[in-house]
């Protein structure tokens, strides 16, 4: 994985809402941290051309965001925070099927590869479910097969754990840091976030700390006076 921001500044109605920023992501786990507000969401949709850079430019594998809009959005999967709202068909299984139909793949080949990510999730069993039917958790797991199957080397997940209990938690969170695919983390979920190699702080619409774990957690302590 190599994502670059050279100068990326992002605003909305005149108001800047991320400072210019300039930095190279390699790592294979990458967590975003903030309060509320401070940029997080719009920085990391800046990586997959969902938000386009008012200023600078971002690049994915040195696919250009707003050039090759198309081949960013394939090689860099999105979870949202709501992935019930990205869940677009009734049944799971089919849902997951989904975006293998768009890319005009043969009935067997999508037949093959959505038994085989239903099985790396440890989810056959919710092949036939209804999605609307799933526990939160089983939703987050079912948006991350539904993403993963088309096959993108980087995920990038929105608050994956908010909203889940305890057990729903540590089964997503085990999930994402088992992931053979890069991923970068929004998260509140600050027993997640130490376990990845680089964190990043936002603050105010501004890169604070950028660095490990440990340091970028405190100074959110700091931020947040608590
Ligand atoms: N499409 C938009 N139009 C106008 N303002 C926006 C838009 N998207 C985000 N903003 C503003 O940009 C700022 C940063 O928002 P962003 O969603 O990136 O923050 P965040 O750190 O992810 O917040 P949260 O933790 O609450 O999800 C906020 O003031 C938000 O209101």
């Amino acid at each position: 994985m190599d994502i670059r921001f050279s100068s990326a500044s992002v605003s909305f109605g005149g108001r800047m809402v991320l400072q210019p920023l300039t930095l190279t992501l390699t790592e294979r786990r990458i967590g975003i941290i903030g309060l509320n507000g401070s940029g997080k969401t719009t920085f990391a949709r800046l990586i997959n051309g969902l938000v386009k850079p008012t200023t600078g430019q971002v690049t994915v594998n040195g696919l250009d965001t707003v050039r090759d809009a198309s081949a960013t959005l394939a090689a860099a999967g999105f979870i949202f925070q709501n992935p019930q709202h990205q869940i677009i068909m009734p049944i799971v299984h089919e849902d997951i099927a989904f975006g293998l139909k768009n890319r005009g793949l043969k009935a067997d080949e999508i037949e093959r590869r959505t038994a085989a990510v239903l099985e790396r999730f440890g989810i056959p069993h919710l092949a036939k479910r209804r999605v609307h039917e799933l526990s939160g958790g089983e939703t987050q797991l079912v948006a991350i097969a539904s993403v993963l199957v088309t096959g993108p080397g980087i995920l990038i997940l929105d608050e994956p754990t908010n909203q889940l209990d305890l057990k729903n938690r540590r089964l997503v969170e085990t999930t994402i840091t088992g992931l053979d695919e890069h991923s970068i983390v929004i998260s509140h979920d600050l027993p997640l976030i130490e376990q990845f190699e680089r964190v990043l702080l936002f603050h105010e619409g501004r890169l604070v700390v950028d660095g490990p774990a440990q340091e970028a957690i405190r100074a959110y302590h700091a931020v947040a006076g608590c």
